[in-house]
């Protein structure tokens, strides 16, 4: 169900009205719904139903202290990439038992801090990698448990910047280095080697990458218990795609569907690391028209979001869909170019999108809960927006919008 829906031409967020939402907190502003996050989580968890299986969030899709919180109640564990995400899942009440630790460059201190914490796992992505945990953990007289993320060498077919599971990418131990990685892990007195992972790339909308990767990992897991090398868990990492115009990417349950039948009654834990699968459509970033302005190439909508506040369209070119908070309202129609304040040309929210408008109109960006606000930056020295949850009919602050006073000052000078 959508929890963002009309009535009566007017745009709700559950069963409080946008507009409302938008003139009492202000603009641009992020609304997420917590049934909508719910809702999807719960269709990890049904589809995962009798498997033994772990589901961690991954916090870099959104990582608002709020969201976290209503994950983290739900059972959720988590998948981070950076100390800052490991604290806020903590500040959240997060179970450290249930997070995992993926990217390429973990510095030793976070290594230090997620050993205190006794994460569940380490992602490894490199030989060195490896080299440098053994050390932080020995020091600690601890032991650290280790997956080695894999490269399986799978094209994702998604956009360049977004894939990365091929050979090129940056990411993971490529299949034919990983047995290697693993016997040295196994040697080593500080490392438990617990499992095998991979994260081919996100926005994916077909299965045949996953199952792709899947087999490649699980070709993997039979060679390693030859060896006598017996592994807990495989974390198949996100990726799962979402419909933000007319993709049609498989539901949760046909994926997960496949990745079981895959795996068959091997004894493996499940691990699936999904971020905007359940963010994106949990969340509307909301913007304000302040001035209409047609030229002879253009019809632009000067909005007050802009680039600094969801950069996916200038980054990605990717598309999201534009909505009108009131459907009713009366104004120019025209092919509309909605862009923001910054000084960039690159600086557009979407182009030429049919809309019925008037300055001091609201719009409303679809699918912007997940790489949305964590993408977001304070360029051309704009205060970051607001972030609201809404439950039911409450409505909540969940991160108060940057004070511009506060930006300007307590910056050092220079002595005279
Ligand atoms: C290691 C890792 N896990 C999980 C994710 C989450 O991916 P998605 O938001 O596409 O589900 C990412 C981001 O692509 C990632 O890099
Ligand atoms: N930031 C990307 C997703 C990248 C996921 C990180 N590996 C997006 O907005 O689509």
């Amino acid at each position: 169900m959508d929890q963002f829906t009309y009535r009566d031409d007017q745009l709700y967020a559950e069963d409080m009205q946008v507009a409302a939402i938008a003139e009492r907190f202000g603009t641009p502003c992020y609304i997420y719904s917590r049934a909508a996050l719910e809702a999807r989580f719960k269709e990890y968890q049904d589809a995962l139903a009798g498997a033994d299986h772990l589901i961690c969030y991954a916090v870099k899709a959104n990582s608002n202290l709020a969201v976290l919180d209503v994950l983290g109640r739900m059972g959720a564990g988590f998948d981070i990439v950076s100390g800052g995400e490991m604290e806020r899942v903590i500040a959240a009440g997060g179970d450290p038992a249930k997070i995992v630790f993926s990217g390429v460059g973990k510095t030793p201190a976070e290594m230090a801090r997620a050993l205190d914490l006794d994460i569940a796992c380490f992602n490894l992505e490199s030989a060195q990698e490896l080299e440098v945990l053994a050390e932080v953990a020995a020091d600690k007289n601890t032991v650290a448990r280790v997956s080695v993320r894999v490269n399986p060498d799978v094209d994702a077919q998604t956009h360049p910047y977004i894939s990365t599971g091929l050979r090129e990418n940056k990411f993971g131990v490529n299949t034919d280095e990983a047995m290697a990685v693993y016997r040295r892990a196994a040697e080593l007195p500080a490392i438990e080697v617990v499992g095998i992972d991979c994260h081919i790339g996100s926005q994916l909308t077909q299965i045949s990458p996953f199952i792709d990767a899947l087999k490649r990992l699980l070709a993997l897991v039979d060679q390693l218990a030859a060896e006598g090398i017996t592994l807990h868990h495989l974390d198949l990492g996100g990726g799962l795609g979402v419909c933000y115009k007319d993709e049609q990417p498989p539901s949760v349950a046909e994926y997960i569907g496949a990745v079981r039948a895959e795996l068959g009654d091997r004894p493996l834990q499940l691990v699936f690391e999904p971020g905007r699968s359940i963010a994106a459509n949990a969340g509307l970033l909301v913007t304000r028209v302040n001035y209409l302005k047609t030229t002879e190439a253009h019809h632009f909508a000067l909005v007050d979001a802009a680039m600094n506040d969801m950069i996916r369209p200038a980054l990605y070119q990717a598309w999201l869909d534009i909505r009108q908070v009131d459907r009713g309202a009366q104004g120019q129609t025209a092919q509309w170019d909605v862009v923001g304040p910054v000084c960039e040309t690159g600086d557009f929210l979407g182009k030429e999108r049919e809309l019925t408008l008037a300055p001091g109109d609201l719009l409303a960006l679809s699918g912007a809960g997940a790489y949305g606000f964590t993408m977001s930056s304070n360029y051309n020295t704009r205060p970051r927006a607001a972030e609201i949850m809404i439950d039911g009919d409450q409505a909540h602050v969940v991160r108060a919008r940057e004070v511009f006073e506060d930006m300007v000052r307590g910056e050092c000078r220079l002595p005279e």
